[in-house]
């Protein structure tokens, strides 16, 4: 173990170190002053589509949703099945995995079951505190099982193993914030903000001059928020608050230059904080699930200023989720316009609706969806 360990534990999250979101951050910001330019956030390398299948299918076992033998699915080809919703929200399935890919799936996914105790001895001794192993991410926790049982059952050399399980954890959305583009002085709303990654960043963009109100209903939620904004030294410029944001919208009078809502939504970014619910999801949820995005986002907009902008984002790729509920606001409010992203974030990732689009296919990472709108100053 001892000469594995260091390989490992690159994998693994610390109590004390900074979120990558604010890594992210920094050293966007660092560079770019040293340069005088405005940099593109580094991606990440090719996610491995058939550890994310592995990964995902370890979730599900554990919800008690799914057997090991995963892929006799792609023997009688049951169509909308289970990994229908991976394909949805991830952009493929089991079933465009090749016959060696999908052998070397259920190994994987076989081992890592078996393994599971011993996996977990493991990472949790390389956790600093036993509570940071207990509340880790569920769909994280698959992840480094997957990778220790690479490493250390497999074979895999540890150098490989990290960099593909690396990319893997990269997420939750950088790009997302360069749509936002918080500014010194600005006032921002951050509308679902828990657990903060992206409050974090925009308040670091915010260079000690501005405020953010981030909103979540989640209190435990809002409490990692708060925690991390400590942490980090940017508590005086974060306000959390505990409030549905439908009721927070009719209670305020105030009005803000941005408006941030990044939704609730079917993404595997959400999955992977809130797997309780998200594996017992059914795909008719999708109905209520778009039906509160449009409430959200009908609440959203009452906080923002004239002339001011609101930003609307998930970590989905559906077009139910993302291009459809801007059409229908925009219906609803007229006084709202789309803005492109262009400028705000590297072509490759604009729409030609002029929509941030990350795609896990295309680009290598996480799926997200974002639009700009701007409130006519009338
Ligand atoms: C996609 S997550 C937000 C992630 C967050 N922006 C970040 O970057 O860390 C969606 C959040 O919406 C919150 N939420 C859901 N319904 C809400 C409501 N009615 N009012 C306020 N927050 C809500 C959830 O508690 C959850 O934390």
């Amino acid at each position: 173990m001892e000469g594995v360990a260091p390989a490992v534990s690159l994998l693994l999250p610390r109590a004390s170190a900074r979120s990558p979101v604010i890594l992210a951050a920094d050293s966007t910001r660092r560079s770019s002053a040293a340069r005088g330019i405005t940099r593109i956030p580094k991606l990440g390398s090719a996610v491995s589509t058939k550890r994310t299948v592995a990964a995902v299918r370890l979730l599900r076992i554990e919800k008690g949703k799914a057997f090991v033998d995963l892929l006799n699915e792609t023997a009688n080809d049951s169509g909308e099945n289970e990994m229908g919703y991976v394909e949805r929200t991830l952009g493929f399935s089991t079933r465009y995995l090749e016959d060696r890919d999908i052998r070397l799936v259920t190994v994987v996914v076989a081992g890592t079951v078996r393994w599971k105790r011993y996996l977990d001895y493991l990472i949790m001794s390389l956790c600093s505190e036993e509570k940071l192993f207990r509340e880790m991410e569920p769909l994280l926790l698959q992840i480094l099982r997957i990778g220790f049982f690479e490493i250390l059952k497999l074979g895999v050399p540890a150098y490989a193993a990290v960099d593909e399980n690396k990319s893997q954890c990269s997420t939750a959305q950088c790009l997302v914030v360069s749509v936002v583009d918080p500014k010194p002085g600005e006032t921002i709303v951050d509308c679902c903000a828990a657990p903060g990654g992206k409050t974090l960043f925009m308040a670091s963009r915010l260079l000690g001059q501005g405020k953010i109100w981030a909103v979540d209903v989640n209190k435990g939620r809002l409490r990692i928020l708060k925690d991390a904004a400590k942490a980090h030294g940017l508590d005086d410029m974060i306000t959390d608050i505990h409030a549905d944001l439908r009721q927070f919208a009719k209670d305020t009078a105030a009005k803000y230059d941005k408006v941030l809502l990044d939704a609730p939504c079917s993404g595997l970014g959400v999955l992977s904080k809130r797997a309780d619910l998200r594996w017992n999801r059914q795909f008719e949820d999708l109905e209520e699930l778009t039906s509160l995005q449009d409430e959200l986002l009908d609440s959203a907009s009452m906080l923002v200023k004239p002339g001011g902008i609101l930003i609307y984002s998930t970590c989905s790729i559906d077009p139910e989720e993302n291009e459809k509920r801007i059409t229908a606001f925009i219906q609803r409010h007229p006084e709202f316009v789309p803005q492109s992203v262009c400028g705000y974030v590297p072509t490759e990732f604009i729409t030609d609706e002029g929509f941030y689009s990350s795609s896990p296919t295309k680009h290598s990472m996480d799926g997200a969806f974002a639009a700009r709108l701007v409130r006519s100053v009338l």
